[in-house]
């Protein structure tokens, strides 16, 4: 395993001097693991994950529900979720993670007092506003300290919220919906929440919210566009095996499509809420041959890459990577429906169009997205912007473009603990 300390600064990112042949086991995903927990903190018995994310964003998260009271344990490879009464008087460290800066703040508003919220500089430029005001207008105060509607903020714990209903633009991130109906069942009257804005990303991710609450006992009416309501109700302790990260899968079998060959990923779920599970149809678009047997996803390339026009507003998550494999196709690519990506980790379309420009690619924004068109690539330093997915992004390109160096490749251990590994172990299969 290679650890974040080993890492160099500049990661000569590894070429593919032949066809793949690799299995690849992808660790849990993060939406998964970090739903799981925060439902489980919520819950009325103690919780069992198998199969869960530790990575820094999963680490993050159980960090918090620990300082907000909740037992998190780990028992060998599982964790185990104990609730406790919330306990307010606290600071919550957001990382750089949206799950965690979105998800917590509606659960702090049921602490016994302040929670503070906190993060990494690069956090302090990610969209908060909408859930700040939603939750001054269920009656709770949220004292700002820095920019309005930005990190760091105090949500005031009171002990219990009525709920009802309240209005959200999610248009900049589906976080913002899902952070709020994770708490609801916990509300006195639940709650009725209806998106406001003119678009709406990530609806899987919003899938997934709805999925895991109804598991775990929640009533959710998702019948009418654009609106959800959770009754209140109890929520229950569960065993849950977590899927693989289908969005960290991404470069993998991306790889197979750049060198060639063959890569699988076993685990691969039947039915999934996760937006990766989209990836195999953009893939066979771009010229992979994609099957499943039983549960192993299988992609086969031939280094030949088809430039596609995509629209990504349900599965944003995987542009940077479907922006890598563009660059390195035959013909141009359009990636449309991801405005919102200027609220990421960094603003992914700025980020992408310099590091393929930087290398002599070229690559456009538009108002919603990006227009790749192939050029001959030399190498040179690929920047990550503190973006796990701009540093995997870097790697698939590097497959095929010689002397490309990612820097701060360690930052993939945000929800991959050892992607170095993996991806060295694929290369060398
Ligand atoms: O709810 C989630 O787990 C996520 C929702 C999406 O956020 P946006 O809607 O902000 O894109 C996604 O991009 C992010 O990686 C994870
Ligand atoms: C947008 C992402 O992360 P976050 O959960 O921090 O929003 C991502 O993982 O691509």
């Amino acid at each position: 395993m290679t650890t974040a300390a080993t890492l160099p600064h500049l990661w000569p990112a590894p070429l593919a001097d032949r066809a793949l042949d690799a299995t690849v086991e992808v660790p849990g995903s993060k939406s998964l693991t970090n739903r799981f927990l925060v439902i489980a903190a919520l819950a009325s018995s103690p919780s069992r994950l198998r199969g869960a994310l530790l990575s820094r964003d999963t680490l993050l998260m159980a960090a918090a529900l620990r300082q907000l009271g909740v037992g998190v344990e780990q028992d060998g490879p599982d964790l185990v979720i104990t609730p406790g009464p919330l306990r307010g008087g606290v600071t919550v460290d957001c990382g750089l993670a949206g799950t965690v800066m979105r998800f917590l703040p509606a659960i702090a508003a049921l602490a016994d007092g302040p929670v503070r919220f906190d993060g990494d500089t690069a956090a302090l430029a990610r969209p908060m506003g909408p859930v700040l005001a939603a939750l001054r207008a269920l009656g709770v105060r949220v004292d700002e300290h820095g920019e309005a509607g930005r990190l760091p903020f105090t949500v005031h714990g009171r002990g219990s919220l009525p709920g009802g209903q309240v209005d959200v633009d999610a248009s900049q991130s589906s976080q913002f919906v899902s952070g709020l109906l994770l708490a609801a069942a916990r509300f006195d009257h639940g709650l009725t929440l209806r998106h406001t804005g003119p678009t709406l990303p990530s609806l899987p991710h919003i899938e997934m919210t709805v999925d895991t609450l109804r598991a775990a006992g929640a009533t959710v009416d998702a019948t009418r566009p654009a609106i959800w309501q959770v009754a209140p109700g109890v929520l229950a302790g569960r065993d849950v095996r977590v899927e693989p990260d289908l969005s960290n899968a991404a470069p993998f079998l991306c790889a197979a499509m750049v060198a060639g060959g063959a890569v699988r990923v076993p685990g691969w779920p039947a039915t999934t809420t996760q937006p990766g599970g989209l990836l195999p149809g953009y893939l066979e678009r771009m010229g992979g041959a994609v099957s499943l047997d039983g549960d192993v996803l299988t992609v086969r390339g031939t280094g030949v890459v088809r430039g596609v026009d995509l629209d990504l507003h349900a599965a944003g998550e995987i542009a940077p990577t479907l922006a890598a494999l563009a660059v390195l196709a035959d013909s141009p690519t359009r990636l449309r429906g991801i405005a919102h990506l200027r609220g990421h980790e960094t603003d992914r379309l700025a980020a992408l169009a310099a590091e393929i420009t930087r290398l002599g690619g070229q690559a456009e924004q538009t108002a919603d997205g990006l227009v790749i068109t192939p050029r001959p690539l030399t190498g040179g330093p690929w920047h990550s912007y503190e973006d796990h997915r701009m540093a995997t992004a870097g790697a698939l390109v590097g497959l095929r473009v010689p002397g490309v160096e990612v820097e701060d490749i360690a930052t993939t251990g945000k929800t991959i603990p050892d992607f170095v590994g993996l991806w060295s172990a694929m290369l060398d299969a």
